[in-house]
């Protein structure tokens, strides 16, 4: 609960409404369609003008069929019959150029906005940790997902339709002003009106259709977080607070969606309206052009034809405004995340770290993670290759901070850290983190089979690999009397998985990528004495011949390191074998008698 405003939960809204108007952004986006400008853009043009082309000679036919083929009560069936014809010919001219052009946008469109999200989420893939320290999962899944599918309408139908409708007013405009000066102002002066109050109108409606967005994913995050912790929630008996909290939250989504949908209600009568003062104009004024024989009926009928013709473009115009308005907000969201820089910037020369031995230098290694509190404080460490090092300490004393910098997933701010004698900072990222494998406490296994999860390590390797690497750190068995076998599916996080049956498999998955230095962060989860006796033996096999870091949880894995590293707020204050510390009787020695005061407590 959030004391200072009494909320459950809070929501923090990544969402901009919407955005000024801004030519860089609109050329940064433009950059996305060149690819593709070459190819397919020709075409759509084209079809576009030949589809307004078609659509604005058919008025001017009916006039003439009207004025010739229908004068003076009488009629001339063959030309009446030539003008149907043509009518239809036109009308299927413009339907082949307009499906062809819907189709043609579709795929451009399509692929700028694969090319957009291609772009993101590798840039994110790069991100530092520091990244994703700052900003929940939530709003980095919005960016890929919303930001850019709010960019797919303008890619798909806004560019091409912007040009179409210009193209389509001033073709009317022109029609209007060539065949009757005086009438054509006439109606052209509604032209502005209902350009303002489709715009005017429209930024209401968006705001009002925006804040139904934004209720919808406080809704969606409230749900995700909801459903992967309801084992919480039940636990801890919250389920009425939680269904109240929702019911809330939906009222308020039924609200706005009802304001929303009722003003857009309102759109369409006051934009007829609007267009009806165009026809009152229209059949008044030209009603007395016809009668001073400045007119012809069928040039009125055409004229009104247009009339009609004027809303749509005036109406997708104003759309397209608000679009671009939301394009804006997107497009700046999106970029912000394309232009974040790493925060661990790889040398400008950095060389390819060569197969190392695994000897580890640590020499005055100082790190903070917010400016001014030091989670490292001059740490000296000297590490020989195959040697085992368990790091101990107190919650938040520094051990994981410690694996953070030796794989590089933040730089230390001051002090160096060498391998084989390279100081990590000049060599490439992927270099060194393929040779040092990192085993997680919380192990993550993703949807998939376990074999996939396996083959995580090294995506190469043969089935053969996989299962002589599950068999040596012991979790062949578990895995053949699975339904499936190595072919069985687990789901996203492996629920259906033991805590123990999941450290094996990352166990194997290690093993496979056979890094020089391994880095485990041991489960702190209790698990029963025969899990524990395989994870230990499979632990041997993992750590034969390679340099370990483990911050380590179990006595026996303690036990049996070269070298103990206390920690204490950041600072290094013991080192040694177990003998060693516990003659020293200090930190350590008070650590190992708290554990088995614990352990006789308990058994
Ligand atoms: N991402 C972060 N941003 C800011 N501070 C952090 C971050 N991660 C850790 N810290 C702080 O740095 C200090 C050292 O944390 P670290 O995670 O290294 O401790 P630890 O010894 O691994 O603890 P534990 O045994 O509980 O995992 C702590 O004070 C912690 O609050």
């Amino acid at each position: 609960m959030d004391e200072q405003t009494g909320q459950r939960f809070i929501y923090q809204d990544d969402e901009v409404l919407d955005k000024e108007f801004d030519w860089g952004q609109v050329k940064r986006l433009g950059k996305y369609l060149k690819p593709y400008s070459r190819q397919i853009l020709p075409i759509i043009i084209t079809m576009m003008f030949v589809g307004a082309l078609t659509k604005l000679l058919n008025p001017l036919l009916i006039a003439y069929a009207i004025d010739h083929a229908l004068r003076d009560g009488g009629g001339d069936s063959k030309l009446l019959f030539q003008c149907v014809a043509g009518m239809l010919l036109l009308y299927i001219i413009q339907w082949a150029a307009n499906s062809y052009r819907i189709r043609y946008t579709n795929q451009i469109g399509q692929k700028v906005i694969y090319d957009l999200r291609h772009d993101l989420f590798s840039h994110i893939q790069k991100l530092s940790f520091r990244f994703f320290d700052k900003r929940p999962a939530g709003s980095i899944l919005v960016r890929i997902t919303n930001y850019v599918n709010s960019l797919q309408d303008l890619f798909t139908n806004g560019v091409v339709n912007l040009l179409m409708d210009c193209v389509q007013l001033l073709g009317i405009i022109f029609i209007l002003l060539a065949y009757n000066v005086k009438l054509g102002a006439a109606i052209i002066v509604t032209v502005p009106i209902m350009f303002i109050i489709s715009t005017k109108l429209r930024v209401h409606i968006r705001r009002a259709w925006q804040v139904v967005q934004s209720n919808q994913s406080r809704i969606n995050a409230h749900l995700n977080e909801s459903i992967q912790g309801i084992k919480v929630t039940q636990a801890f008996a919250q389920e009425k607070e939680n269904m109240d909290f929702f019911n809330n939250m939906n009222l308020s989504n039924h609200k706005s969606w009802n304001r929303a949908s009722l003003l857009n209600h309102s759109f369409n009568p006051i934009i007829e309206v609007t267009g009806a003062v165009g026809y009152c104009i229209l059949f008044w004024y030209g009603a007395h052009l016809i009668q001073q024989q400045e007119i012809t009926v069928g040039l009125l009928v055409a004229f009104a034809t247009y009339i009609g013709f004027f809303w749509e473009p005036i109406n997708r115009l104003g759309q397209m405004y608000s679009q671009m308005l939301i394009a804006m907000a997107s497009s700046e969201r999106i970029f912000e995340f394309i232009d974040e820089e790493p925060n661990v910037p790889e040398a400008l020369h950095a060389k390819e770290l060569p197969y190392v031995e695994g000897n580890i230098e640590l020499k005055q290694v100082e790190f903070e993670y917010e400016p001014g509190r030091k989670a490292l404080n001059s740490i000296d460490l000297s590490v020989k290759a195959g040697e085992s090092i368990a790091l101990v300490g107190h919650t938040g004393s520094g051990k994981s901070t410690i694996i953070n910098l030796l794989c590089r997933f933040y730089d230390s701010t001051s002090g160096s850290i060498t391998i084989d004698g390279h100081d990590i900072r000049e060599v490439t990222i992927s270099s060194l983190r393929s040779q040092v494998g990192i085993v997680l406490q919380d192990t993550f296994i993703f949807s998939g089979t376990i074999r996939d999860n396996i083959r995580f390590g090294k995506l190469t390797a043969t089935d053969e690999e996989v299962e002589f690497a599950a068999n040596a750190v012991r979790a062949h068995d578990f895995i053949i009397n699975m339904p499936q076998g190595y072919d069985t599916e687990v789901q996203e996080r492996g629920n259906m998985l033991s805590m123990g049956q999941r450290q094996l498999i990352s166990f194997a998955r290690a093993l496979l990528a056979d890094p020089r230095i391994l880095i485990l962060d041991e489960a702190t989860a209790s698990i029963d004495t025969e899990t524990e006796l395989k994870i230990q033996e499979a632990l041997k096999t993992l750590l034969a011949g390679r340099t370990s870091f483990i911050i380590a949880h179990r006595l026996s894995t303690i036990r049996n390191a070269d070298n103990i590293v206390v920690l204490d707020h950041g600072v290094l204050m013991e080192q040694g074998n177990h003998e060693e510390l516990m003659q020293q009787a200090g930190i350590y020695y008070g650590l190992i008698q708290a554990q088995y005061r614990f352990l006789k407590e308990v058994g």
